[in-house]
């Protein structure tokens, strides 16, 4: 009789057997293409409240019901890190578990928030470009419109638009130019010559140091000191405990043989922790968007996570008296200083005066 676990006998078994194969390769998506994604997710308080304290994201209105009802919550809600992170966790399956990263993001918005915990989340997405990646015959590069909705009223609780490298089946001839490179020579660097940081973090004090670096060659911009090294936590049970199935994050064996070397971290687990410790030096009210979020290199076990922050914008309007608007740019680094993520932020800042 045919002993299956003698190692030899297997490993001819291996070599000979079909593997069911998981995911999407770029010639899979058209544009137009609707996805709804099957598995449901429901916004636990423990999922919340784990991704919170994992990123540095201790805003206490998310945490204390005082704290929430101060703020006018009815209970603390979910975090928009954490919806967001799980809007894109349950897409993975379909879109990118094949592999590829993600490169970036824009239009994140969230029409229906607050969202408390306890609701389900149905997501899908649509496709809306598929390109020839210059300078990377293995892969293409596709974009998503994705919609989290409740799964019960079928309102829109986040949406936005994403891009990721996604592996071809077979490689296509490219010029090998490199489209964001020759982009990148053209451009004049403009560097000012002074750096102001705004005294604390109330909307006044984002507008002033605004007024003080106008008609100057100065930016309002800083570093915040707070830092998070990156762990098994972080790389690989944040991005599963959203159903983000991506083998970056979780399958040590095949990452050795990709362009990162070894697992990395879910680019939204980066980008929560770099804005976890922006937010500690500012008083947030409310997050209104993100535009323009790119990954630029990547984060891996062993790497720290800081952040800095540009202040671009600072609006008296908002959704409430109580605050202003305020646009940012985040920049999260790592422990040599190279960008990993940026990307541009409006939130509501709460005034001082009430
Ligand atoms: C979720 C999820 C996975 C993850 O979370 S993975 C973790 C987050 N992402 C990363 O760590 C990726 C970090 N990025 C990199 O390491 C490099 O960008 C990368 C992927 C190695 C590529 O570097 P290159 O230097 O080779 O190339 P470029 O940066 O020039 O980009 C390659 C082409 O992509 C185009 N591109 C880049 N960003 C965007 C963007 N935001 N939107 C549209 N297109 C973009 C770029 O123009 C290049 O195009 P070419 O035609 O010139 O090839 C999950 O799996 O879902």
């Amino acid at each position: 009789m045919t002993d299956w676990t003698d190692p030899d006998t297997f490993a001819q078994a291996l070599e000979q057997v079909e593997t069911k194969e998981k995911g999407n390769c770029f010639e899979d998506f058209e544009e137009g293409d609707l996805i709804e994604h099957d598995p449901g997710l429901t916004l636990t308080q423990f999922g919340n409240e784990q991704w919170m304290s994992q990123t540095l994201n201790h805003d206490p209105a998310y945490w204390r019901a005082d704290a929430a009802a101060e703020r006018g919550f009815e209970e603390p809600p979910v975090h928009p890190d954490y919806l967001t992170a799980a809007t894109l966790g349950i897409t993975v399956e379909d879109l990118s578990e094949k592999g590829g990263y993600f490169l970036g993001r824009t239009d994140v918005r969230f029409p229906g928030t607050p969202v408390y915990t306890g609701t389900e989340l149905h997501v899908e997405s649509e496709v809306v470009n598929t390109a020839t990646s210059s300078s990377r015959p293995e892969y293409g590069i596709v974009s998503w419109r994705t919609r989290g909705k409740d799964a019960e009223t079928g309102d829109v609780l986040c949406s936005y638009e994403r891009t990721n490298m996604i592996p071809r089946r077979e490689p296509v001839a490219t010029d090998g130019s490199g489209a964001a490179a020759a982009e990148a020579e053209d451009a004049e660097p403009e560097f000012p010559e002074e750096f102001i940081a705004p005294e604390g973090g109330y909307f006044e004090d984002f507008a002033e140091a605004l007024e003080d670096a106008d008609d100057e060659n100065a930016a309002v911009a800083y570093r915040h000191e707070r830092g998070r090294t990156q762990d098994d936590v972080t790389v690989a049970q944040l991005p599963l405990s959203t159903l983000n199935t991506a083998k970056q994050h979780h399958n040590v064996d095949v990452m050795s043989d990709s362009p990162s070397g070894d697992i990395v971290t879910y680019g939204d687990v980066t980008r929560s922790t770099a804005l976890g410790h922006a937010r500690s030096d500012e008083r947030t009210w409310r997050e209104v968007g993100f535009d323009d979020e790119s990954f630029h290199t990547f984060v891996a076990v062993g790497d720290t996570v800081y952040a800095f922050t540009r202040v671009i914008e600072a609006e008296e309007t908002a959704s409430s008296d109580e605050a202003g608007t305020v646009t940012f740019q985040h920049i999260a680094f790592n422990q040599d200083d190279e960008p990993v993520y940026s990307g541009t932020r409006t939130a509501e800042i709460r005034k001082r005066s009430n």
